[in-house]
């Protein structure tokens, strides 16, 4: 029994054995896609990842990683960490953040909650910021939701509002910030003629402002908020529109890591500092890369970098980011309740688990794969292990990461026999295939592929199992393709490349000399998806999974 009264016990599976040391690894953005030049993992050397699918064909398939398989809108939308990692350790579907702010906006329902009620206050005499990435990617956020939040407001008294733009091109095409940039512009335009103050304040590219995760670098958050915040930066511009075209022509420079602007008047004051009595929100849905803004706008003590000024503001995130912190304390969206995680269960169940990534990837698959909790369930019982990434570089740089010195934590943890479960994320095709470096990616997906064999080679000395699979796509397809699947060719005749991830399958293996004979994928779950791998995983501990979890995938035939 739980400290709530919950019974937490897991029925014994019929067949399967507990002790086992499970291997659990998860390499990010990889998916299956057909094999040409512009896919990564077909053109890189990956034997281990190559024998799994040739060597044993019962027990290598592909899931369902995008679209609504993971709580997302539409089939349209692909997959990504938050919602993946989500998926694979809560064993569930839960409507995912932009689906829940999708419906929020179109019932009203979002105007009507506690924490615009708190932000509102704000209206009557003072400026209304919003800070967020500016893209229709929706894996972070949408613009559709911001045009939407801005209008709404508006209708309800703000008169002053101020946008704190962060540039994409990671979850959408390097370059597509002009267009956002002009399509917000022109909205605003168009509500300046009926009297509301609203303009864009500052901005700068994802990946250098702001939105930084898992403390890599508060560097970052801090250049965010000397612009947005006290109205400083080092290159300051009239419109948003130019600033953008101005700094992309700088070398080095893309959508992503564009340098913080500030938007000035004629004076070159700057339109939009935060002071004392202004209301903020941070608009988008995805926790990650907003959990150091919210500390950073919400905490009164707070060491991580010189504020220089805090101003008593009204905040609220779109949803509360971290339901561990309840940070934000306000928020405009109720976040998905991920409950009774596939982690949870595990801790009351016997099963000890180590999980390890370096830093960029780390909260995957702690704070994700535990439903946006930080922290242990149950510190006795888990052992998390963060390898320090390199900051302040593009991955295409360094595709190699801290693939190796994950899979020797994994290793050691395994060949210690302290835990049953061992899991580990392995960022390199993700974070070099979002470089748009198609060279590099090779070299990551080869590097990610032989740390999958330092792992196995572990798990084969101990007699355990393992299982392999992936989040969502990215490496696999580095092109923008037309409906036919052919590239797309920018006016220069040259391939589009494609940054972000993607909409294709990814594989899940499973193996290892602890696995009993008889098991296999089951042939009557075709579209299963990633939210399936819990229920697997648990009777690979020897459990059965809780009644309401996705179906496990696999089956144990008499043989
Ligand atoms: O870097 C990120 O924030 C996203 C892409 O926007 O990637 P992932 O979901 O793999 O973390
Ligand atoms: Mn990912
Ligand atoms: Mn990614």
């Amino acid at each position: 029994m739980g400290s709530s009264g919950f019974n937490w016990k897991l029925a014994d599976h019929p067949k399967l054995p507990k002790g086992k040391t499970v291997g659990l690894i998860v390499l990010d953005g990889w998916g299956e896609a057909n094999p040409d030049q512009y896919n990564c993992i077909h053109v890189a050397e990956t034997p281990v990842m190559d024998s799994f699918k040739k060597g044993a064909p019962e027990r290598w398939r592909l899931v369902r990683a995008h679209g609504t398989a993971v709580g997302l809108p539409t089939e349209d939308d692909m997959g990504n960490s938050e919602v993946g990692h989500n998926a694979l350790g809560a064993g569930r579907i839960f409507a995912q953040g932009a689906k829940l702010v999708d419906s929020a906006l179109e019932t009203g329902k979002l105007y009507e909650g506690e924490g615009f009620k708190y932000i509102k206050e704000s209206f009557p005499t003072n400026t209304l910021h919003l800070i967020g990435l500016l893209s229709d990617g929706g894996v972070h956020s949408r613009l559709d939701q911001l045009l939407l939040l801005v209008k709404g407001a508006s209708e309800r008294g703000a008169k002053r509002i101020r946008v704190h733009i962060l540039t994409d091109g990671r979850d959408v095409l390097d370059g597509s910030s002009v267009g956002f940039a002009e399509t917000l512009e022109n909205y605003l335009a168009e509500l300046r003629e009926k009297g509301v103050d609203a303009q864009i304040a500052s901005g700068g590219g994802r990946m250098y402002v702001t939105m930084d995760r898992y403390e890599n670098d508060w560097g970052v958050v801090k250049r965010g908020w000397d612009a947005q915040v006290l109205g400083e930066a080092p290159h300051k511009f009239r419109n948003a529109v130019e600033a953008i075209k101005t700094l992309r022509q700088e070398p080095n420079t893309s959508d992503q890591y564009l340098p913080p602007f500030v938007i000035v008047d004629e004076n070159g004051k700057p339109v939009g500092p935060i002071v004392d009595g202004d209301a903020v929100v941070t608009f988008n849905f995805r926790a990650d890369r907003m959990v150091m803004i919210a500390k950073a706008l919400e905490y009164a003590d707070f060491d991580k970098f010189d504020r220089v000024r805090f101003p008593k503001i009204r905040y609220a995130g779109m949803l509360q980011y971290d339901g561990e912190l309840k940070l934000p304390s306000k928020y405009l969206v109720e976040p998905p309740e991920i409950d009774r995680t596939s982690g949870e269960y595990l801790t009351y169940n016997g099963v000890r688990t180590f999980a390890c990534s370096e830093t960029v990837k780390f909260g995957h698959v702690t704070f994700f794969w535990n439903g946006n909790r930080s922290g242990y369930f149950n510190p006795q019982m888990e052992e998390y292990v963060e390898i320090p990434s390199d900051s302040g570089i593009t991955f295409n740089v360094q595709p190699k990461m801290k693939a190796v010195e994950i899979a020797e934590k994994a290793r050691d943890a395994i060949l210690s026999k302290k835990f049953e479960q061992v899991r580990v994320n392995l960022p390199n095709s993700d974070m070099v295939g979002h470089t748009g470096d198609i060279e590099a990616t090779v070299v990551a997906c080869k590097a990610a592929d032989e740390a999958v064999k330092i792992i196995i080679d572990a798990i084969e000395q101990v007699g355990g199992i393992y299982v392999v699979t992936a989040d969502h796509g990215n490496a696999e397809d580095m092109v923008k393709r037309n409906k036919k699947g052919q590239p797309l060719l920018d006016k220069n005749g040259n391939i589009q490349i494609l940054t972000s991830h993607t909409l294709q399958p990814v594989p899940i293996a499973i193996g290892g000399p602890g696995l009993a004979p008889g098991v296999q994928f089951r042939k009557d779950v075709p579209n299963g998806g990633l939210a399936n791998v819990a229920a697997t995983v648990m009777n690979l501990h020897g459990f059965e999974a809780p009644a309401d979890y996705e179906t496990t995938l696999i089956e144990v035939v008499d043989n």
